[in-house]
């Protein structure tokens, strides 16, 4: 019965197996998964979770046995290649509840003979909550958040969101409280993997959206969870103490938040309890505003199609541990805007450029540091084998080999590094010293068999053992006596799953041994062979076994003493992870300085904003590598002159091509790598901090939101007008592109003039609307650049260097020339624009300036469209077209016709 669910077939059914039954209840009991239960070597799934997983898996859809009389859709995957499988479906948005049997068959046998196995789900994985090394990216965090939301919270009477995200694979935890300004931005600066939220909410169309663009799955849960009035209570009972008050002090809002987490952490991990760092309240007003628009147009940590490579974090990653490329990611999302503490960040790099043996010997130490944190996390879930044991003591030596490393220098050592080095000293390093010389040095993956204890760590183990060796030996002489005494060579002792050990001879020369059946016990008769065995030989083998069984208890004794030693030491172990992580970072943003020539910005809290010979970090990049031109280095200075508080706009005008957008981004990226606490692709930078970052640079269709290009446009546009303040940046590409000509240079003059007067925000427009730069003359802060290129026989090329000034005219049609568009319309358009601009000199812009008395929108209705700008006469333009030694009679006839109905006003 292909679509069946297992929740409309009840377990009560009649003529239902006893282990369907026991599935039925389980799925019953998980709705909302997909359910991996577990029968031997495989998980298996049923019904439409199986139709519903081959289809994500690509694996055979098969069935088994009947329900109802309808075939039983099943399909399985083998429980070792689990992880694979669970990645794909978690990728593809699902969540899988793993069920396993929670008792040994043999005690189900004893209930009676068609007893089930006893089965329990014991784990929901879900995007936000895996630990596993292969379904995590190394270098990103993964985030788990829970998004809450305040009727009335806040002092004015609108409503207050807390928000509070977890990395499960690290433990680090997080919560704030935001308004609905700010919420799009704080959910990007995150980026979950998976959001939480209440049911109510979800229902809520705009804030869905909002969820949406966040990018993880959404996962709906009851209101109850984050019941604020108990919220106190969940959290101090999850850490075990009396009060929160040693935690600081959190908003309602934030404590509903996380304590609506906390209660999803314990539904999906069903009683393991993942050591998690307390709740740290992260500042929202402590972060630069990058709100979603922003942040994807910059590309600062994918680019605009998705992808990591070419994205600004990609192209400055030099860090060498996956601890340490997560911290520069977290870091690079939420650029500071407290001074001293950027200031922190930048002493930390100036250490490692200054210090360039110690770098390079601590970056080759942490390139073979493994990632703590994440084992960790995982022997405290319970999940963890000896290779995270191993993680843990390799990470502890890395600590102590940084430690020495780190510790000679002539100057002081900065407070980043400072705080780094004493979280190192701090770790538990004999406990890491105990774990060295416990572990072997390439353990199994799992604990399930032994073997992952090394030699000379137990007497007792390593006692079993050679017996279990000499024991071995002992049958092997065992052998040579037997084979001897009966002059058989081709006697063996071998040993299998089912007889243990036995002796085999082959049947035709098994008669001394049949022949003396007191001794010689006959077990088996093969094809070709015989298999016997003996009293001393069943002696030995209860030696061996029982040898292994006493060995593999010791091994699995010592690894849970050694799981909790590390568990309780988990504060000072990843408080040494962190420290790893900072050190790496600082290193890597010192060598990047150094290969790349990126110089320390100066930051302070003025409204300076002067760049000397600015890059773009990704296009020098990508032309280094192409081996081309090499990048052209611009200034910027919109800070404010002598005298005035207030910064300056830049407009910029010039050719398609000629290198705007890319200018523009720079600086928006030069003001977001100083601020992370990183050198800039500068010669010098003096930048007073950005509280807030806005963009508009190209915009693509919100399909999901039912929004055009140009709505998309307006709508940022109007974000920008909205919030931008005089500590914001502000970059503008193109406004007004997206419509008619009239239309568009109106909204983007009007814009201009808001953002001089009203935002006094400091600004770079870039735009094709010549006319714009007339406005310089009333805009006392506002100045025209341009970027220069040459002419040269008819073709343009480009020079890339912004100058003072405005452009003459945009080469659009060299640039159109350039791509290959047919030489016919390259021609034909160089008409109509001769024809265009011989109308516009009759009329010139420049009047527009008078004739628009400034502001006016804010006294007066807006001003109408100028007098100077109509559109050119379809006559003239259709006549421009017309060639009459291309003409038969008959074409002259008809062109004749069609000028005559161009001329027809509607009246005529
Ligand atoms: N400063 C520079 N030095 C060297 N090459 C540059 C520079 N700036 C831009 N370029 C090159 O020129 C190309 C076009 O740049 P960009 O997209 O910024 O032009 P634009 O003026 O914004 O064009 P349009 O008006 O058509 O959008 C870039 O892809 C880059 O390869």
């Amino acid at each position: 019965m292909s679509g069946q669910s297992a929740q409309e077939i009840t377990p009560a059914d009649s003529k239902v197996t006893p282990m369907m039954a026991q599935f039925l209840e389980i799925k019953a009991a998980n709705p909302d998964s997909l359910l991996f239960y577990r029968m031997g070597d495989f998980y298996e799934l049923f019904f439409e979770d199986a139709e519903v997983a081959s289809a994500a898996l690509g694996i055979t859809l098969t069935k088994r046995g009947k329900h109802q009389g309808a075939d039983i859709p099943m399909c399985g995957v083998p429980v070792h290649a689990a992880d694979d499988y669970l990645n794909k479906l978690i990728a593809k948005g699902h969540r899988v509840s793993v069920c396993e049997q929670t008792e040994d068959p043999a005690e189900a046998k004893k209930r009676g003979s068609k007893s089930v196995v006893r089965r329990d789900v014991v784990r929901l994985v879900t995007p936000g909550t895996l630990t596993e090394e292969r379904l995590l990216d190394a270098g990103a965090n993964n985030y788990l958040m829970a998004l809450t939301r305040l009727k009335g919270g806040s002092l004015d009477g609108s409503a207050v969101y807390g928000l509070a995200w977890i990395d499960m694979s690290t433990g680090s935890f997080q919560v704030s409280d935001t308004d609905h300004q700010r919420l799009a931005a704080d959910l990007a600066q995150v980026s979950p993997r998976e959001l939480i939220l209440s049911d109510n909410l979800l229902q809520e169309s705009e804030l869905r959206l909002t969820a949406e663009q966040a990018g993880g799955a959404l996962s709906p849960v009851p209101r109850a969870f984050f019941d604020s009035s108990t919220a106190t209570d969940r959290l101090a009972h999850y850490f075990g103490v009396k009060t929160l008050d040693g935690f600081g002090t959190f908003s309602r809002a934030e404590l509903s938040a996380a304590a609506g987490i906390l209660a999803y952490i314990e539904k999906t991990q069903l009683g393991e309890r993942p050591p998690l760092d307390p709740p740290v309240r992260e500042a929202g007003a402590g972060r630069m505003l990058i709100d979603p628009a922003t942040r994807a147009n910059l590309e600062l940590s994918r680019t605009l199609s998705g992808e990591k490579q070419g994205s600004l974090l990609a192209t400055i990653d030099r860090t060498v541990t996956g601890g340490g490329s997560r911290l520069l990611a977290s870091r690079l999302a939420g650029p500071l805007v407290n001074v001293d503490a950027i200031q922190h960040r930048l002493d930390g790099v100036a250490f490692f450029l200054e210090n360039e043996i110690m770098r390079e010997g601590l970056r080759q130490t942490l390139k073979g540091a493994p990632d703590m944190a994440r084992a960790l996390s995982r022997i405290a879930l319970n999940r963890g084998g000896p290779r995270d044991i191993l993680s843990v003591a390799q990470g502890l030596e890395a600590a102590r080999a940084v430690l020495d490393q780190t510790s000679a220098t002539a100057g002081t050592i900065p407070a980043e590094i400072a705080a780094a080095r004493a979280s190192l000293e701090q770790a538990p390093h004999d406990l890491g010293s105990e774990l060295t010389m416990a572990l072997k040095e390439e353990p199994p993956l799992l604990k399930r068999d032994g073997g992952f204890i090394a030699t000379g760590y137990n007497a007792d183990l390593d006692e079993l053992r050679s017996l279990r060796d000499e024991s071995r030996k002992v049958i092997a002489k065992l052998q040579a006596d037997y084979s001897e005494e009966l002059g058989l060579r081709s006697l063996k002792i071998k040993h299998n799953n089912v007889l243990g050990w036995f002796i085999e001879a082959p049947s035709a020369q098994t008669e001394k041994l049949t022949g003396d059946p007191g001794r010689f016990i006959h077990r088996q008769t093969m094809a070709g062979a015989m298999r016997f065995t003996t009293t001393e030989l069943a002696d030995l083998e209860s030696k061996i076994a029982s040898a292994g069984e006493r060995s593999l208890a010791i091994e699995l004794e010592i690894f849970d003493r050694l799981a909790k030693a590390i568990i309780d030491a988990g504060e000072a172990i990843k408080a040494a992870a962190h420290g790893l992580s900072i050190l790496d970072v600082s290193a890597a943003l010192a060598k990047l300085a150094q290969e790349e020539s990126y110089v320390r910005p100066v930051v302070d809290d003025s409204r300076a904003f002067d760049i000397k010979g600015g890059r773009h970090p990704v296009v020098e990049k990508a032309l280094k590598k192409s081996g081309g031109d090499s990048f052209v280095a611009n200034d910027a200075n919109l800070g404010p002159e002598v005298d005035e508080d207030i910064g300056h706009i830049w407009l910029i005008t010039g050719p398609n091509m000629a290198g705007k957008s890319t200018f523009l981004r720079q600086n928006a990226l030069i003001a977001v790598m100083a601020q992370t606490g990183g050198y800039v692709p500068a010669a010098a930078a003096h930048i007073g901090v950005v509280d807030r970052l806005f963009s508009r640079v190209g915009a693509a269709d919100d399909l999901a939101r039912g929004r055009s290009t140009f709505m998309v446009e307006m709508v940022e546009t109007a974000a920008i007008l909205n919030q931008a303040g005089d500590r914001s940046l502000v970059i503008l590409d193109e406004i007004g592109r997206g419509t008619a000509t009239f239309d568009g240079l109106s909204i983007a003059w009007a814009t201009i003039e808001h953002l001089h007067e009203v935002n006094r925000s400091r600004a770079l427009f870039a735009t094709h609307y010549h006319e714009l730069t007339a406005l310089s003359a009333k805009l006392a802060r506002l100045s025209n650049a341009t970027v220069s290129v040459k002419e040269w026989k008819g073709d343009v090329i480009f020079l890339h260097e912004i100058v003072p000034g405005a452009a003459d005219r945009s080469y659009g049609i060299q640039v159109a020339k350039l791509a290959g568009l047919p030489v016919s319309v390259v021609e034909r358009s160089k008409q109509v624009l001769s024809q265009l601009e011989e109308q516009d000199r009759r009329s010139p812009a420049e009047s527009l300036i008078d004739e628009l008395p400034l502001f006016a929108s804010l006294t007066a209705p807006a001003p109408s469209a100028p007098a100077g700008f109509a559109e050119p006469d379809p006559v003239s333009v259709a006549l421009e077209s017309i060639n009459p030694d291309d003409m038969t009679p008959r074409e002259a006839l008809e062109a004749l016709y069609r000028l005559k109905t161009l001329r027809m006003t509607p009246d005529d």
